[in-house]
């Protein structure tokens, strides 16, 4: 009997994480610029959501401190890209990585051809 719960709730869990996998794969493919952040204590978000909105104001940001799902978002962009800190950053569809990332593309002169390009 216990069993039999479990596993449907396992089930359930099992295919809830699996559509919100898909919502995110469909946001990180429909958004130029997509970025995984947490708004309440992380510096690094801030960081990389200044050097980008220098460049652009369109970048699609969640904040998952901010939503209910977002821990589970964390785990969905965790099997995505095998990174679980934020920012976690997408241009044009290709995972870009952390902020150090974004820093490392700004201090190569890279970034604002790489955004421009999916504008
Ligand atoms: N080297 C990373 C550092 C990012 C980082 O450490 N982020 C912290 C928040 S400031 C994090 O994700 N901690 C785990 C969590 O909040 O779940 C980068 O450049 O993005």
């Amino acid at each position: 009997m216990f069993s039999t719960v479990f596993k449907r709730y396992l089930g359930r869990t099992t295919m809830a994480n699996q559509q919100l996998k898909t919502k995110v794969q469909e946001l990180i493919k429909s958004k130029p610029i997509f970025v995984a952040s947490k708004q309440t204590y992380c510096p690094y978000c801030s960081q990389t959501k200044n050097t980008i909105s220098e460049i652009t104001q369109k970048a699609y940001i969640l904040e998952l401190d901010d939503i209910d799902e977002g821990s589970e978002i964390q785990d969905a962009l965790y099997e995505l890209t095998n990174q679980r800190t934020v920012p976690n950053v997408f241009i044009g569809g290709e995972h870009i990585g952390g902020n150090s990332d974004i820093q490392a593309l700004k201090s190569a002169g890279k970034l604002d051809a790489k955004i421009k390009a999916v504008l």
